[in-house]
């Protein structure tokens, strides 16, 4: 039997650990070891009980196990680095790694210092955690699989037919960077003004914010262009990244934002990793981007205040 390594054992971990259960076998690894019996609750209110492995990064490295088939790195975006590299000397070079992350700053570090297949996934999954036993799946929704220079797309048309089977819709495409820097985009606009501002997506509608929504769009569709990177589907520019970023607000109006979640547990944000990216491109290719930055100091500076 095939064995999957969730590296991270946080919502995403811990549904994909919950998902593959039943078909591979998984093994959850963090800093430290959660109870083996965990609870999935569905989308639809089941609560469904689990015996998951679970193991501390340390005690895999001292009992130097099997190597696994995949390592899923499920950690926010900047600590997928610092996770790999705990469990590092345990897998053989040619292992491939699946990251998770939102945003595009694991992704290309990862994919230029691992040896092996680097496969990417952008999911529109949702998951939150209610303790270390307990995950929610608060929604479902498509993942996209692909690696960021097309070198692997058997390995990707793989895993995604194992991950449908298993009840994780997932479809291998050859245009994952493209897919991440689109999700990035939303991200960018909709997490720093909800989390500044302490509300729910659908209040970006609002005339409080609506003028912020598109002065951060214009910033965004600017950068993107230079990047060669299109809106998904309908118009294009600036008019086709607005229509995007207000189809997403109200699609979920009533969500609580990954960033806002984040401040008010008092934990680092992604920012770095969505709005750092798109900073640095803008400034690579000339281009102004206050509003962006003036976000980023923004929450760079309330992070500052609860981590220090
Ligand atoms: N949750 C969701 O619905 C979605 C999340 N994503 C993306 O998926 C990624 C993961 O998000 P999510 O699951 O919500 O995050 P969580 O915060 O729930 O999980 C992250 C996990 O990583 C663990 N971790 C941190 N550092 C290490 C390390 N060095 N070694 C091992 N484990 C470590 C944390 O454990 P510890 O307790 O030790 O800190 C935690 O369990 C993010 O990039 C997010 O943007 C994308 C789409 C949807
Ligand atoms: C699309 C959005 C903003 C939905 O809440 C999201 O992905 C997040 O919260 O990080």
């Amino acid at each position: 039997m095939t064995t999957h390594w969730m590296l991270g054992p946080g919502a995403i971990g811990r549904l994909l650990a919950h998902s593959l259960a039943p078909f591979v076998e998984v093994a959850v690894i963090g800093r430290r070891e959660l109870p083996t019996r965990q609870v999935l609750t569905t989308p639809e209110g089941e609560a469904r009980d689990q015996y998951l492995t679970s193991l501390a990064a340390k005690q895999l490295v001292a009992n130097a196990p099997k190597p696994p088939a995949f390592v899923h790195i499920t950690t926010k975006a900047m600590a997928a680095e610092a996770a790999l590299s705990s469990i590092a000397s345990l897998l053989p070079p040619s292992t491939p790694l699946v990251l998770w992350q939102n945003g595009f700053y694991a992704q290309p570090r990862i994919t230029q210092t691992w040896p092996g297949p680097v496969l990417c996934a952008t999911t529109t999954q949702g998951a939150y955690l209610t303790g270390d036993d307990g995950v929610v799946h608060a929604g479902r929704g498509p993942t996209f699989i692909g690696d960021l220079d097309n070198q692997h797309p058997g390995l990707a048309e793989f895993l995604a037919a194992l991950l449908s089977e298993a009840g994780f819709p997932a479809t291998a495409v050859g245009d994952i960077r493209s897919r991440l820097w689109q999700k990035l985009a939303v991200n960018a606009v909709i997490n720093p003004l909800v989390a500044l501002h302490g509300v729910r997506n659908g209040e970006l509608r609002g005339d409080a914010y609506s003028g912020r929504v598109v002065a951060v769009v214009k910033e965004v569709a600017a950068i993107l262009a230079k990047e060669g990177v299109v809106p998904p589907s309908g118009s294009e520019g600036e008019a086709g990244w607005l229509a995007l970023v207000w189809q997403v607000v109200e699609n979920t109006a009533n969500n609580k934002a990954s960033m806002l979640q984040d401040m008010e547990a008092k934990r680092p944000t992604e920012r770095g990793a969505i709005l750092g990216p798109l900073i640095e491109r803008a400034e690579r290719h000339g281009l102004e981007c206050e509003v962006l930055k003036g976000l980023n100091a923004e929450i760079e500076a309330l992070e500052n205040s609860y981590l220090s």
